[in-house]
């Protein structure tokens, strides 16, 4: 049986253009977040030079904003980063879920990564555990999917209808 053709991302060369943008709605949950994103780049050896921060007032506002740059900067990757934490109305289904669906289009139609770090929580104490407590931290996870989907899609050839 012949071996099984196999093709993974790596860390390794994953140098680039690098764009955060961040959600400033519950900055003491996401200033965590965007500490534990960077620190992953540059660990792995993207530029400082390289990262590019874009602030939003809310998780609303990612899609917008991610859009822009995805037209105008040209990242190698996008890593989306905020808190939705929900209240006592139905409002959080609908900033959540707006904003979920409309990066991951805007990944597609781009063709460009758009890692999601948007924490979607019942709680501010979820929030803080995802934010570099005992659950990790979303931002450093979102950062590292960046990295490894910018080395796939630099090992795979790009089709006629991109
Ligand atoms: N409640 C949260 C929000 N709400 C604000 C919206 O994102 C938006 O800025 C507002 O509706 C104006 O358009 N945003 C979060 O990021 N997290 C929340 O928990
Ligand atoms: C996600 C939200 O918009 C939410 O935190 C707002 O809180 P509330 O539903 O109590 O207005």
């Amino acid at each position: 049986m012949q071996p099984l053709s196999q093709i993974e991302g790596t860390f390794v060369d994953v140098d680039g253009r690098y764009v955060i943008v961040v959600g400033r709605f519950n900055h003491h949950v996401v200033d965590s977040l965007v500490e534990g994103a960077v620190d992953s780049l540059t660990r792995h050896g993207v530029d400082v030079e390289n990262i590019h921060i874009v602030h939003v007032p809310g998780a609303w506002e990612l899609p917008l904003a991610v859009k822009r740059v995805l037209n105008v900067m040209k990242p190698d990757a996008v890593i989306a980063l905020g808190a939705v934490i929900r209240g006592g109305t139905p409002h959080f289904e609908y900033v959540a879920g707006g904003c979920n669906t409309a990066i991951n289009h805007l990944q597609l139609e781009f063709d460009t990564p758009v890692a999601n770090g948007v924490l979607t929580v019942e709680s501010i104490e979820q929030a803080i555990e995802r934010a570099g407590t005992k659950a990790g931290n979303k931002g450093t996870e979102a950062a590292m999917a960046a990295m490894e989907m910018v080395s796939l899609l630099r090992a795979l050839p790009v089709g006629d209808s991109q």
